[in-house]
């Protein structure tokens, strides 16, 4: 595994990019959507249909792989190459003061406040409609609070494009599977990756030795992530090809090819049977161990009880409750909130 440093050590040096596409269903009702632009304007196309047709021509030999990364230990290196691992939980990562997101009359979040802590798995829940996925969403760029402010990192996030979020270190996945799916799962990582390059236009037009080393190493790394999140032997297979659970695990792995600070999850659970969910488990507290910081909305209860450090509550867009997943359990607001809902997404 990789070395160990200070909290404020866990960082990237940045320069990263958009991985993951808009929610185009959420940009067009956005009140303020911003239009994707630079890096992540075609990969707004990653969506549905969108990645079905979208013309790919990024082509990736699987057998042109550094052999070492059979070897575990060189694949979390590679996974977390800037970083200094640190497992332990630190001072707040992410900031939201006071977030509040109007639709018209409704206030789809209102004055929400919580600290997300470098190095622990943040759960956000609450029932349909609480506000988890606008919470998300303004927290990731795609919308703009009506009030209140998110600081990522010391900094605030204001109204930068979502793309410079992605650069500033936030990367996401979707409720909905968003691939290239003509793409191998290799392709749909190195993609990822792609933004990350320093190759000037010119430089990869003219196919400099920079521009080889980079593509070289982002191959290295994209195949070290698939090895990561356990689809390496799928490598190969067009993502269109890979079963559900590959999929989202490829998804999870396309999203760490930015090399987050803070990897948002967004329901990654859906679809899964109990196995899929306990392995799923498994990997969201690898990554936390890899040195990430996680943002979890999930409406499996059991899945964000086990996995969570700690947990948000949201009801009606307001913050009912905050704390361990313990004391959230026991919460007189919480079991109100959920009343009628099924006894297995709570317990
Ligand atoms: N773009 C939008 N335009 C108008 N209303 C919206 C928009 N997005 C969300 N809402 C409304 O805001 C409220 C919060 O929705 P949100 O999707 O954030 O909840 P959620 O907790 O993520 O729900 P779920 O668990 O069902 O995904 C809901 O009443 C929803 O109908």
């Amino acid at each position: 595994m990789g070395k160990h440093g200070t909290p404020d050590d866990t960082g990237s040096d940045g320069a990263v990019s958009e991985s993951t596409a808009g929610e185009s269903s959420a940009e067009t009702s956005s009140p303020t959507a911003p239009a994707a632009t630079g890096p992540d304007a075609d990969l707004s196309a990653l969506d549905g249909a969108g990645a079905e047709n979208a013309k790919v021509t990024a082509v990736v030999d699987v057998t042109d792989v550094d052999p070492r990364l059979a070897d575990p230990e060189v694949v979390a290196e590679a996974v977390a190459p800037q970083r200094d691992i640190n497992t332990q939980v630190g001072g707040a990562l992410l900031e939201v003061r006071g977030l509040t997101v109007q639709f018209g009359g409704l206030k789809a979040l209102d004055d929400v406040t919580f600290d997300i802590k470098r190095g622990e798995i943040f759960g956000l829940i609450g029932p349909n409609g609480a506000g988890k996925t606008t919470c998300f969403n303004a927290i990731t760029g795609v919308y703009s609070p009506s009030a209140g402010s998110v600081t990522f990192d010391n900094k605030p996030l204001g109204r930068v494009k979502r793309h410079e979020i992605t650069r500033r270190g936030i990367a996401r996945t979707f409720q909905n599977v968003r691939l290239f799916g003509e793409m191998t799962a290799l392709e749909n990582v190195v993609v990822g990756t792609d933004a990350r390059h320093k190759t000037s236009v010119f430089g990869a037009a003219l196919r400099s030795r920079r521009h080889y080393r980079e593509e070289r190493d982002a191959v290295d790394r994209g195949m070290a992530l698939l090895e990561f999140v356990g689809i390496g032997a799928r490598a190969a297979e067009q993502a269109k090809n890979l079963a559900y659970g590959d999929q989202r695990r490829l998804e999870i792995a396309r999203a760490l090819a930015t090399e987050p600070k803070l990897l948002c999850l967004d329901e990654p659970a859906a679809g899964f049977n109990p196995s899929e969910k306990t392995a799923l488990m498994g990997l969201i507290q690898k990554i936390r161990d890899d040195g990430y910081t996680v943002l979890l909305i999930e409406h499996d209860m059991r899945l964000v009880m086990g996995v969570t450090e700690r947990i948000v509550v949201l009801e009606f867009g307001r913050k009912i409750a905050e704390g361990t997943p313990s004391e959230v359990r026991e919460n007189p607001a919480v079991i109100n909130a959920y009343l009628g809902v099924p006894d297995d997404e709570i317990a």
